[in-house]
């Protein structure tokens, strides 16, 4: 396993914000799910080395995260949630900037990786311009970019889609996807279809828990015989939204069909369907699974 986390404690003061974390990660793209203040920027953070923890034990590539800090730098990229850039940079200019401090001295080298990024992201026809002239999803490419100049061996992107169109958000999984092959990727997300297609293990964090780990279809069974689709006339609208988890819901002419989460078959006009991962990642979440 290329990262290795147990134990894993973080208190900010007496609030804690992860308790007893334990994953075992390899090569490939890892997704972190879980709701906003689950911990998952948390973790991230101390796996890049840049916030301390209390208690536990972090191995990354075999390298102790506290002691050989400076070792495990040199094989990540990161990406944090709130990336902020020197905005008096063009784009190209701050890339080389990145390259060089991650010591990327050859400048030919330097050249080459930092155009071939700018193509991978889409900025190449930017690439000259200002970054304060740029856009809150250019500045975000711009920050992928950043995280993997030098080729690290372990990428870990908070929240990389944030703010992204759908076709740049596309994009960006099939260039995710490409390097998953040999990298060990951490991705967090809100956003299940970011990790849908090419995601093989998941885990699912809330209240600083992983009360989920492994494979997205394990995921998505967890929701099995737990997620139905309800009709009911629309005056029972609101009923329904009181008595369930509503995974979403559609008009048809006067009446509402649900897809709702529940342990008990609901009464009237309901069927069981086939989860998908977001009905495994709601039932996990809300506690209502097989
Ligand atoms: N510097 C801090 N001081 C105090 N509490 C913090 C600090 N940073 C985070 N927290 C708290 O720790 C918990 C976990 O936060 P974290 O940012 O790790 O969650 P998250 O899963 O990344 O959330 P989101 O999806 O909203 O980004 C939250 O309750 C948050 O309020």
């Amino acid at each position: 396993m290329s990262i290795k986390i147990d134990g894993l404690q973080k208190s900010y003061r007496s609030f804690q914000a992860l308790k007893n974390i334990d994953l075992h990660i390899g090569t490939g793209l890892f997704g972190l799910l879980g709701p906003n203040g689950a911990g998952k920027s948390t973790l991230m953070k101390i796996l890049s080395t840049i916030l301390p923890f209390d208690k536990g034990s972090v191995t990354i590539y075999d390298h102790h995260l506290v002691k050989e800090g400076d070792k495990v730098r040199q094989l990540l990229g990161y990406l944090p949630q709130h990336f902020n850039v020197p905005t008096q940079f063009t784009g190209k200019e701050f890339l080389h900037y990145v390259a060089s401090m991650k010591g990327v001295t050859n400048q030919q080298e330097r050249n080459s990786q930092v155009e071939k990024l700018l193509e991978e992201v889409n900025l190449a026809a930017q690439a000259n311009k200002k970054i304060k002239g740029y856009s809150g999803g250019m500045k975000r490419r711009l920050g992928i970019a950043q995280a993997l100049i030098g080729n690290p061996k372990l990428i870990i992107l908070d929240e990389p889609t944030a703010g992204l169109d759908p076709s740049e958000r596309i994009r960006f999984r099939n260039l995710i996807e490409k390097l998953s092959k040999d990298h060990s990727i951490i991705l967090s997300t809100h956003i299940i279809s970011d990790i849908e297609s090419s995601c093989e293990n998941v885990a699912v964090i809330n209240h600083g828990e992983v009360l989920f780990k492994g494979s997205t279809e394990a995921l998505a069974e967890k929701a099995i015989n737990v997620v139905w689709e309800l009709t009911v006339p629309f005056s029972e609208y609101d009923q329904v939204e009181r008595e369930y988890v509503i995974i979403s819901s559609r008009k048809e002419k006067d009446q509402v069909v649900f897809r709702i989460i529940s342990k008990e078959k609901p009464q009237g006009e309901v069927s069981p369907i086939q989860p998908t991962i977001e009905d495994g990642y709601m039932a996990v979440i809300n506690g209502v699974t097989a």
